[in-house]
């Protein structure tokens, strides 16, 4: 029988290939009128960064070669080798869109650091062996290097045992707000498993003091402070200088809760004076808002999930729903055991255990890897997306145990934003609505993601489909990423914008903006898709109402026809099924991944096929 993971991989398979095919027509359509696709970010962004060097970007067959040829220009001494050095600097920062890691001296193999195997013979390191005076020199000459083009350097790690190495992070302040690095992430858990805390203590630095202190402030809702538990999907910004430290408010240490509550650093201030941005999705872990919680997964285009689970609970309740929602999107995970301060060894050794063996069973195939030292957050960092590693942190949000290595981690993490198998630059602009608002004296404010092209502030733009699948036009008056003002905004960025002459009741959650064209984007009811079903007590047939997720629409469907021969379908069954939106059209796309849910039963899959 097919696997999750062979469904997955035949979604990603349909979703790259409508892709491909959206891209290959917009390069088609721009070669007609003659337009040049535009060019990446920072190369319009950053042309001082760009200036003094004539060499070609490298590819990245020649990364390593071109950090190792930096280290042999810089240990020569010599003047002219500084430039050289301080050049190609620049170039690995233009490349990395102004922030990357450089690694000094040899690495030990991944497999031994990650498995906490000893490191103390050389089998397997990879690099070349450096002395101690070297690394330090090196250390040294980089920082120069990278301050002379307005860098910051920060050593992210230093070691002399068994060989002398470091890792430092280059990092090129952004030219504006615009162009901040944002990483999404969203937290999931069970009710009471930390997850405000765990925010409120990263984002506002300071301590909890086991009753809720820390969460002050994260709330919401007057319901949500007088029981303590979270009903929507907040977000909160933890944003790092070009130094690598966190912003945190000068009173991060006080003890006194109106201090906390009143000495909340603001958004704005933030964002324009960080040069990456982690944004969390708060979600909640009752499951009376997993409707919520869904939604905020599945419109929020998270880069990652942050797990929160309760040493002193284990993954209870919800937190086995939220990982496999997590899974089934195929979004990557990272799991943060909290409250390891008040749980007793015991407890918190089974725990471990049931962690383990959830992630390492045949649903999940996760390798779990405890993080344990700083070079093990940095190398999890870049890396654990792509290999099936689940990073796991212990922590403590009332010791500060174990926070820093989740900060150095949040502070790596890369952003998606110019990944283009997510988002498409050079694409029609499609920005999906995943908030609405009425804001005194500026009118309605809607807030979501630019899955592709870009905007800009003054642009005439379609706003739809409305209940009858109508676009209506409308201009953007103004535009705010992270509550700072921007005047432009490119795929991959979560940015809102002030709409002209349009009524907050007109606007509905799960629509889009698009460029104003002749014809507008089509509004569909119907749709088929390739579908998995992933849990059903019973068996599911035609008629079957459940609430369909996908990407930032949320409306009832019910199922129309199937291609199964005995017209049901069974927990782990596979099928064509023909969907009918119950109540209004929707903006939804070949290749874009849908989740439905109704009680207990789940069912994921892929648009194949817009029947309207
Ligand atoms: N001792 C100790 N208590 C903690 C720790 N983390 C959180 N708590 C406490 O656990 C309780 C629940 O924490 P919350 O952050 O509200 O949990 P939650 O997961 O956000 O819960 P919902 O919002 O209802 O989903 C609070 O009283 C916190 O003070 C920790 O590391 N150690």
């Amino acid at each position: 029988m097919p696997t999750l993971r062979d469904f997955q991989n035949e979604i990603e398979d349909i979703h790259d290939r409508e892709l491909t095919k959206q891209r290959t027509q917009a390069i088609i359509d721009m070669n007609k009128e003659n337009k040049r696709p535009p060019r990446p970010a920072l190369a319009e962004a950053k042309p001082e960064a760009n200036s003094g060097s004539s060499e070609p970007v490298a590819d990245d067959s020649d990364w390593a070669a071109m950090q190792l040829e930096i280290q042999t220009l810089l240990l020569s001494g010599a003047e002219r080798d500084h430039d050289r050095a301080r050049d190609m600097l620049t170039q690995l920062l233009t490349r990395t869109r102004g922030e990357c890691i450089l690694w000094i001296g040899s690495r030990p193999p991944k497999t031994k650091l990650f498995t906490g195997e000893p490191l103390d013979d050389l089998s397997g390191w990879s690099g070349v062996s450096r002395t101690l005076e070297e690394v330090e020199k090196l250390c040294r000459d980089v920082t120069a290097c990278v301050e002379e083009v307005g860098g910051k350097v920060s050593v992210l790690h230093k070691s002399e045992t068994v060989q002398a190495r470091a890792a430092l992070l280059l990092r090129l302040p952004p030219p504006n707000v615009a162009l901040t690095p944002e990483v999404r992430v969203a937290v999931v858990g069970n009710v009471d498993s930390g997850k405000s805390t765990t925010l409120g203590v990263l984002t506002r630095g300071g301590l909890d003091d086991g009753r809720g202190r820390a969460r002050v402030g994260l709330f919401r809702h007057k319901h949500e402070i007088e029981t303590g538990r979270t009903s929507s999907v907040g977000m909160e910004i933890l944003g790092f200088l070009p130094d690598g430290s966190p912003i945190l408010p000068k009173t991060a240490n006080s003890m006194d809760l109106d201090t906390i509550r009143r000495e909340k650093l603001g958004w704005e201030e933030i964002s324009v004076q960080a040069a990456k941005i982690v944004s969390f999705i708060d979600l909640a872990g009752h499951e009376k808002y997993l409707k919520t919680t869904l939604y905020g997964l599945t419109s929020g285009a998270p880069a990652c999930v942050m797990l929160m689970v309760g040493a002193n609970a284990g993954l209870i309740g919800m937190s086995k729903e939220h990982l496999a929602i997590s899974l089934a999107l195929n979004v990557p995970v990272v799991v943060c055991i909290t409250k390891v301060d008040m749980t007793p060894p015991n407890i918190l050794a089974e725990t471990i255990k049931q962690v383990v063996k959830v992630l390492k069973s045949p649903g999940c195939r996760k390798t779990p890897v405890f993080v344990k030292s700083t070079e093990m957050a940095i190398e999890l960092s870049q890396v654990f997306a792509n290999e099936r590693l689940c990073p796991i942190f212990q922590l403590s949000n009332v010791t500060g145990d174990g926070l820093d290595f989740v900060r150095l981690f949040l502070n790596l993490l890369p952003s998606d934003e110019h990944d283009s198998s997510k988002f498409m630059n050079d694409q029609p602009l499609e920005y999906s609505v995943t908030d609405v608002w009425s804001v005194p004296y500026v009118g309605t404010v809607v807030n979501g993601i630019l899955n592709g092209g870009t905007v800009k502030t003054g642009e005439q733009v379609l706003l739809g489909p409305d209940s009858n699948g109508n676009y209506q036009s409308t201009v953007i008056k103004s535009m705010q990423r992270k509550r700072a003002p921007v005047t432009s905004a490119e795929a991959g960025q979560c940015v809102s914008f002030a709409l002209k002459r349009i009524r907050r009741q007109a606007v509905r959650k799960g629509m889009v903006i698009v460029h104003k064209t002749e014809t507008p984007p089509r509004a569909i009811r119907r749709f088929e898709g390739q579908v998995l079903i992933l849990y059903h007590n019973t068996t599911l047939q035609k008629n079957y109402q459940a609430m369909l997720h996908c990407g930032a629409v949320r409306q009832t469907v019910r199922i129309t026809d199937m291609d199964h021969p005995q017209g049901i379908l069974r927990t782990g069954d596979r099928a064509t099924v023909k969907f009918e939106f119950i109540s209004h059209p929707e903006f939804v796309k070949e290749g874009m991944k849908l989740l439905f849910r109704e009680g207990k039963t789940k069912g994921l899959g892929v648009i194949t096929r817009l029947l309207d």
